[in-house]
C-alpha cells in the first residue's frame, strides 16, 4: 500500500466532503482501538475542528488509559482537535433498570444497546457544534462479516476507512503516527465487561477473515483451518446481508393508491 498517498487522498476526502456541507468539523468517537484511532488522525489532519468523545461504559481501564493517551497526543500534535469525556455508566444503568424486563436473556441486547447509545451521544454533540459523525468501520467489519452494531456504530455520516482492510488499517497507523499501545492492543469490540478480542467472538483473525473475504478460488485443495475460516466468514456475512443492503422497503402497488 502506498501509505502517504492513501492517507492524503482520505484527507482531501474529508476536506472536500466537508466543504459540500454547511458544517464545520468533525466527530469521532474515541475507543483506544485502532480504527478511532487512525480516523481521528486523518480528521485532525484536515485542519477542520475535530471533536474527539470517550465515553467509557464500565470499560476495562486499559481500553480506556490508551483513549485518553491518545487524545492527548493528537491534542498535542494538532491544534484543531479537542476532546471531551463522557461517562455514560450511569446512562447505561438507568436505562438497563428502566426495562420493563431483564434485556440480558440475550447477551446481545445490552452490549448493543452500549454502542446505541454512544451514537446518540455523538450526535448530540456533532449537532451542537455544526460537526459530522465519523464512522470508524473498515471494509472486513462492514462489508465483510457485518461486525458492528447496526444504528450503533454503524450509525454514522460519513466512512472514511471503509474500503481499507484490516491489515491495511494498522499500517496507514503506524504511518500516521499512532501511539504503540494502540499498535499493539488487540482489535475488541469493547462491547463486554471481560474485554474479549474480536478474535474470540468470531473465531478467526482479520487476515484469516480478509484472506476468506477475497477469495475465489477451487475449495477442494484448501486445508482444515482454510475450509474452517471460509465457513465462518460466509455464514456471517449471510446473515449480517440485513445490515449491508438498504433496508427493504414494502412498496404499494400503483393500484391501490
Ligand atoms: N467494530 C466492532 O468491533 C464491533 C462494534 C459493535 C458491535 N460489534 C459486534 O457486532 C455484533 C452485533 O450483533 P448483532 O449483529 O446481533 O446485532 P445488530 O443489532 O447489529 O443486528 C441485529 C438486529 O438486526 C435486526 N435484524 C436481524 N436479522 C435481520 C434481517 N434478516 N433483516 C432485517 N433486520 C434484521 C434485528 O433488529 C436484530 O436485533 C456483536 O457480535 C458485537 O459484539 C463489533
Ligand atoms: N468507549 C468508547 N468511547 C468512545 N467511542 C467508542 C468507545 N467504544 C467504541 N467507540 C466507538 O465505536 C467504534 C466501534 O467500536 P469497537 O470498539 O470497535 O466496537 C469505535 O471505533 C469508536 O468510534
Ligand atoms: O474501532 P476501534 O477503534 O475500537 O478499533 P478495534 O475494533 O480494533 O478495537
Amino acid at each position: 500500500m502506498k501509505a502517504e498517498e492513501v492517507s492524503r487522498h482520505i484527507r482531501e476526502w474529508l476536506t472536500d466532503y466537508l466543504q459540500s456541507t454547511r458544517l464545520s468539523g468533525f466527530v469521532v468517537g474515541i475507543s483506544g482501538g485502532i480504527d478511532s484511532a487512525l480516523v481521528s488522525v486523518l480528521c485532525a489532519q484536515t485542519g477542520a475542528q475535530t471533536i474527539l468523545l470517550t465515553m467509557p461504559i464500565r470499560q476495562t481501564k486499559a481500553e480506556y488509559d490508551r483513549a485518553v493517551q491518545h487524545m492527548d497526543q493528537l491534542k498535542e500534535r494538532y491544534p484543531n482537535v479537542v476532546s471531551l469525556e463522557v461517562n455514560l455508566t450511569d446512562t447505561f444503568e438507568t436505562f438497563e433498570r428502566t426495562m420493563p424486563f431483564d434485556l440480558n436473556v440475550n447477551h446481545l441486547a445490552m452490549a448493543n444497546s452500549r454502542s446505541r447509545l454512544r451514537m446518540t451521544t455523538l450526535y448530540a454533540v456533532a449537532q451542537a457544534n455544526g460537526c459530522l459523525v465519523v464512522g470508524t468501520g473498515n471494509k472486513v467489519e462492514d462489508f465483510g462479516v457485518g461486525f458492528y452494531t447496526k444504528y450503533g456504530d454503524g450509525g454514522v455520516d460519513i466512512s472514511p476507512i471503509a474500503d481499507l482492510n484490516k491489515t491495511q488499517v494498522f499500517e496507514l497507523a503506524r504511518h500516521s503516527g499512532v501511539i504503540t499501545a494502540i499498535l499493539e492492543a488487540k482489535p475488541t469490540d469493547g462491547l463486554f465487561e471481560d474485554g474479549r478480542s474480536d478474535e474470540d467472538q468470531i473465531g478467526a483473525t482479520y487476515p484469516e477473515l480478509e484472506w476468506a473475504m477475497d477469495f475465489s478460488g477451487e475449495e477442494s485443495g484448501l486445508r482444515e483451518r482454510e475450509k474452517e475460516v471460509l465457513a465462518i466468514y460466509r455464514r456471517l456475512n449471510r446473515i449480517n446481508q440485513h445490515k449491508m443492503q438498504p433496508i427493504p422497503v414494502c412498496f404499494i402497488p400503483k393500484a391501490y393508491l
